[in-house]
């Protein structure tokens, strides 16, 4: 049995052990898994291959190290994926995760350790460590996230039917001015467009509702969410939440979302009389937890390197989004 030798005791002051891991993807999208060896913190369960800094590395420098140590392959492009803290009952870590998108050499498990890759989706059914669960949500993230909102039911047929041949592959169906009539029509409509097109699809609505309609999930307005104290819906229903401050994203954190949308980090047309967040501040809230989080508010598809480097899984938007988007 995995994890069941005592624990040493831990003290409130114990050193934070820092760690760098790579979620590496192979040309056809599946991720890279390791098995950790019996004896290890942690063992015998399966990680994204990667171990601790050494003194004066950076988290970059031991990712492409441990990557070389432990599976022979030199990684050429790494883009941060997520930073997380995580408190095990003997051990403290900080996880810096990279997604890594391009390597050189064949990765074999040089240490003896099983490795297999899996579809992003594929994940959920094998066991990793307790830190693991917001990593493997990132893992199965994409970049963008778009919200369908604005008036009129014809017109947001429109710009869904337009959304959709960008090639987005997550929608969030806001729509907050349709009537409840013209809303059900739109999720009509818009439910089995998206199952064909294989896009992930969260409605901005009530969670029995998303759960009733055939969507992938619901995405929880603030309110919402503060009137909640655990998910709404189970896996593999997504839930995901608006926040504004650091208060409501710790509340999304507790409540067990798989992931948030911060804003406005920019100032935005939607929202003229709200103070932008501006990047420094968003990037200090996001460190806060162990969540994706997504960055909204006056942000283009291209300012997602920018987002990246500032600890969000990617950028959301509402307009902006039609043009000049190309996903990769
Ligand atoms: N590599 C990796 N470590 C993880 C993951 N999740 C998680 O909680 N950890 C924890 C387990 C360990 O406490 C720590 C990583 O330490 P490690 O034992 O792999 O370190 P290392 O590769 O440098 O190994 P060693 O030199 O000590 O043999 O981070 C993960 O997905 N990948
Ligand atoms: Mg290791």
């Amino acid at each position: 049995m995995p994890n069941q030798r005592p624990a040493p005791a831990m003290t409130p002051t114990a050193p934070i052990l820092e760690v760098a891991a790579g979620v590496i993807h192979d040309r056809e999208g599946r991720i890279l898994i390791a098995k950790r060896p019996a004896h290890l913190h942690q063992g015998d369960l399966w990680e994204f291959p990667g171990g601790k800094l050494e003194p004066g590395e950076t988290a970059a420098e031991a990712l492409r190290r441990e990557l070389r140590e432990e599976l022979d392959i030199d990684a050429e492009a790494a883009m941060p994926l997520i930073d997380l803290r995580h408190d095990y009952p003997d051990r403290r870590v900080r996880l810096s995760v990279w997604r890594v998108e391009r390597f050189t050499g064949t990765p074999k498990g040089l240490q003896g350790q099983p490795i297999r890759w899996v579809r992003p989706d594929e994940l959920p059914h094998f066991d990793f460590p307790a830190a693991n669960r917001p990593i493997i949500t990132a893992a199965r993230l994409p970049d963008h996230y778009a919200i369908l909102d604005g008036d009129g039911l014809a017109g947001l047929k429109t710009r869904l039917d337009r959304l959709v041949a960008t090639g987005i592959s997550m929608i969030q169906l806001r729509a907050k001015g349709l009537e409840a009539r013209d809303f059900a029509a739109l999720v009509d409509y818009t439910v089995p467009l998206c199952r064909r097109s294989g896009i992930r699809l969260l409605l901005n609505a009530a969670p029995e509702l998303a759960r009733n309609s055939g969507a992938d999930g619901v995405h929880l307005t603030a309110a919402r969410l503060l009137a909640l104290d655990a998910r709404p819906l189970d896996a593999p229903f997504w839930v995901a939440a608006s926040c504004h401050n650091a208060a409501e994203l710790r509340h999304a954190e507790r409540v067990g979302v798989d992931f948030a949308v911060l804003s406005p980090v920019r100032p935005t047309a939607s929202h003229p009389g709200a103070e932008p967040l501006g990047w420094d501040v968003f990037a200090d809230w996001v460190d806060r937890v162990a969540l994706p989080v997504y960055a909204l508010g006056g942000l283009l598809p291209a300012d997602v390197g920018e987002a990246k480097r500032r600890g969000a899984q990617g950028i959301a938007g509402i307009r902006g989004f039609l043009e000049g988007f190309a996903p990769q």
